[in-house]
């Protein structure tokens, strides 16, 4: 692996997270021929995904570098350390040549300060004091928006802010300091992105505005920043909700973005939201990331489907049993009703139709079967289960083209929708 990965800076950008480490050929092959006018990030992962695949930041440095390499890729390679949430996770992917650095301060947000009531919150938000010194430069004040929005930075809206994010802005700028001082040592150059989209309710303009601004303020390098936008992006699966009201609102929050930074809005959960990628591209400009990860594993069981389906019918039955463990920390509504199992026997017609039951094909529009998200949210237990997991690389490693064929095919879907936006 001779290749350095680089910072990409306001270039739009695309995350291809690679569970599998031999999903990297199909993103070249995508990126070629509909990725024009976009920077790519092969080497992805989050810590998350690591620790349930048992894979380290080297082994998906090298899985992507050397696959982009032998693919033929010259274009710059971001390379995205992922949901990094204390400093050790910091130390092992920059020792790894990381050069994006998602800083997830997620486990400090208050989850359930919207539902406090007026006294709970001032109780809450006495109690927040220290991680809040900043309240007073923000309340009272009204920010317009080029956009002809105005963020009412009023009592309620500041104090809610400090209560839900106080903390976890306290801990973003101490971890991105951390980045910061690891990096320089080194020599290496770096860029950061505040990804705060995990979240039950979707950030608003105002805590966008305060986050955002704390966190420039206090010096961090931010290339890019993920709020929870509204509606519903389930992992799997299209974007739910109004397409409408949600291109208002990324309009709104890249007003902010190019206001306070510039910086790019990231959309974390990527995978899949084909309807709403070229909102996304129009509201901002061209200054989006795109983030995506388990859809790239669903077209890796897409490719077991096709060549060893007999056993793709069992992987069903293997992530069915381990889905309501696995789906812990994720944002998915599918439950096991919704994608019963059947005996297949011999009837060659409801085995097509079961199997093109869990491995949907968009039909013009995005993906909707709930099956998406059992599968996608076990990939952890299929991929290191000592059968299951040595089934689906094995058959990924015989039908190398297959899988470069359905990743080309899928992602550039994903592509040319974003670009018909910009
Ligand atoms: O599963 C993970 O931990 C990552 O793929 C994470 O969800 C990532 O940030 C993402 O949103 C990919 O779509």
């Amino acid at each position: 692996m001779s290749k350095k990965c680089t910072t990409l800076g306001l270039e739009p950008s695309f995350g291809f997270g690679d569970r599998t480490g031999l999903a990297t050929p199909g993103h070249v092959a995508a990126m070629k021929r509909c990725g024009q006018g976009i920077a790519a990030i092969f080497p992805q992962q989050s810590i998350r995904e690591m620790t349930r695949t048992g894979r380290n930041p080297e082994g998906v440095m090298a899985d992507a570098m050397n696959g982009a390499l032998a693919a033929g890729w010259d274009g710059p390679i971001g390379a995205d350390a992922d949901h990094l949430k204390v400093n050790e996770d910091v130390d092992i992917t920059a020792a790894a040549g990381f050069t994006f650095f998602t800083i997830d301060p997620s486990d400090d947000v208050d989850q359930q300060a919207d539902d406090y009531d007026e006294a709970t919150l001032r109780e809450k938000f006495a109690a927040a004091q220290d991680h809040a010194t900043w309240y007073n430069d923000y309340v009272g004040k009204t920010i317009t928006l080029p956009s002809g929005s105005k963020i009412e930075l009023d009592e309620q809206a500041c104090m809610r802010a400090a209560v839900k994010y106080g903390p976890a802005i306290t801990r973003a700028l101490k971890l991105g300091d951390y980045i910061k001082t690891v990096n320089e040592a080194a020599g290496q150059d770096y860029e950061i992105e505040l990804s705060v989209d995990e979240t039950d309710q979707p950030t608003t303009l105002a805590e966008h505005y305060i986050i955002a601004d704390q966190c420039l303020k206090g010096g961090m390098k931010l290339v890019s920043l993920a709020p929870r936008f509204i509606g519903d992006f389930e992992k799997g699966i299209d974007f739910i909700g109004d397409h409408d009201a949600l291109e208002a609102s990324l309009a709104d929050h890249a007003a902010i973005a190019e206001m306070l930074g510039p910086y790019k809005l990231s959309l974390h959960s990527g995978s899949d939201k084909v309807s709403m990628y070229a909102a996304l591209a129009r509201a901002t400009k061209g200054k989006f990331h795109v983030k995506t990860a388990g859809t790239s594993y669903l077209e890796a069981l897409r490719v077991v489907a096709i060549e060893d389906p007999m056993n793709f019918a069992k992987i069903i039955e293997f992530s069915r049993d381990r889905y309501e463990t696995d789906k812990a920390t994720y944002h998915v509504s599918a439950t096991l009703a919704d994608a019963p199992t059947i005996d297949m026997g011999t009837d060659k017609i409801l085995q097509r139709e079961y199997l093109e039951f869990w491995s949907e094909v968009p039909q013009g529009k995005g993906f909707t079967k709930p099956g998406r998200q059992i599968l996608h949210c076990t990939f952890g237990s299929v991929l290191t289960d000592r059968h299951w997991g040595r089934i689906v690389l094995e058959c990924l490693k015989d039908n190398p083209d297959t899988y470069c064929q359905v990743l080309d095919d899928h992602f550039g879907r994903h592509l040319d929708a974003l670009r018909s936006g910009m």
